[in-house]
């Protein structure tokens, strides 16, 4: 933690110290959906960087710009009409405090149910004039992004050679599922521009792994989202408001019995262009068993991790904070 002279940072604790920006990295997987050879070079992709960027998706741009639009009209309201949607417990309007243990980020967000008709369209309604029209554009992104998931996981299942293709989709289609929707905005950050020459770096979202199956993402035209490779190296991934972010969540990580790795992620802040992001995070029914799949086990190969239910996981990962390893307590080798 670094400590400022004020008046410059009330908000000090968002500012880390970090090492050099990390580079634009120029080799993030581009998966073309349309592609014949899609599913094997998504399932190489998990394998090698638990994240890959999906193109020809088929999602109407018209879709994402309507909601965008929409969710910065709501993020441009005074901030005690914002308030009224709060606090996101588990869904509505959060500012700067990120889950419940004290992380913090330059960040506002919107989490939402991805059950039509439920909490969503309560948390929506709170605040706004013509929230119909934000409604509406929720609904009809989460419906968007939710054929994709399920495409993309039923091309994994073919990608791992798995006969019953629908053994990762049933969970993500389940009307239990246990999937959220979250609305980020990150705010420019003027005050950064004064840190640069200190080699200070601002976080919207501090570095974390999501604890679903996959995370579908899309973001406007500005940068600050950030992966960690394997050999933990930090790099900022080129944004791109056309296509899709994929990320492999920490249960596909436990379903494929550490084939795949849950991508490490960050979001570093801009001083001058503000960052919109959307993301659907597709989980589990909350009594799943998450555990790998037999067919991919090979012959006298055990499970890494010990047998739970995705609401055991859940409760544990809500308790953590964001850079903690939050499969850490269901390895086997930790007892
Ligand atoms: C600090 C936290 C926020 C989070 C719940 C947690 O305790 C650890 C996981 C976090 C995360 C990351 C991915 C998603 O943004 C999220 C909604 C999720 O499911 O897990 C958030 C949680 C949150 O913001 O409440
Ligand atoms: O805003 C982003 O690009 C990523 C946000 C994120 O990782 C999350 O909401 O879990
Ligand atoms: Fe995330």
């Amino acid at each position: 933690m670094v400590v400022l002279s004020p008046p410059a940072l009330d908000h000090c604790s968002l500012i880390k110290t970090c090492k050099p920006a990390a580079s634009v990295f120029t080799g993030i997987p581009v998966i073309d959906m349309m592609d014949p050879e899609a599913k094997t070079l998504i399932v190489k992709a998990c394998e090698e960087f638990g994240f890959f960027k999906l193109v020809n998706h088929g999602v109407p741009m018209e879709i994402a710009t309507i909601l965008e639009a929409e969710a910065l009209r709501f993020f441009n309201l005074p901030q005690l009409e914002k308030d009224k949607a709060g606090p996101p417990d588990p869904f509505g309007y959060g500012n700067k405090s990120i889950g419940a243990n004290g992380d913090v980020g330059w960040i506002e967000y919107l989490l939402l149910n991805t059950k039509p008709d439920v909490a969503s369209q309560r948390t929506l309604s709170v605040f706004q004039e013509n929230s119909e029209i934000f409604r509406s554009a929720v609904r009809d992104y989460i419906s968007a992004m939710k054929k994709i998931a399920f495409e993309v996981v039923e091309l994994i299942a073919d990608g791992l050679k798995i006969e019953q293709r629908n053994v990762l989709s049933r969970m993500l289609r389940d009307e239990k599922s246990d999937s959220c929707f979250r609305l980020n905005y990150y705010p420019p950050c003027p005050e950064l521009q004064a840190l640069s020459d200190r080699n200070l770096i601002g976080f919207g979202f501090g570095e974390h792994t999501d604890p679903q199956i996959i995370s579908v993402l899309r973001s406007n035209n500005t940068s600050g989202l950030q992966i960690c490779l394997r050999d933990g190296t930090w790099v900022s991934v080129p944004p791109d408001q056309t296509s899709l972010f994929i990320n492999v969540g920490d249960s596909l990580q436990v379903i494929t019995n550490g084939r795949f790795r849950s991508v490490k992620h960050r979001v570093l802040v801009d001083n001058v262009k503000s960052r919109i992001s959307m993301i659907y995070f597709g989980g589990p029914p909350l009594n799943e068993k998450i555990v790998p799949l037999g067919c991919l086990l090979a012959k006298g190969e055990e499970s890494l991790y010990r047998e739970f239910t995705w609401s055991e996981y859940k409760k544990s990962a809500y308790k953590s904070r964001l850079a903690d390893c939050r499969l850490g307590p269901f390895e086997k080798t930790s007892g």
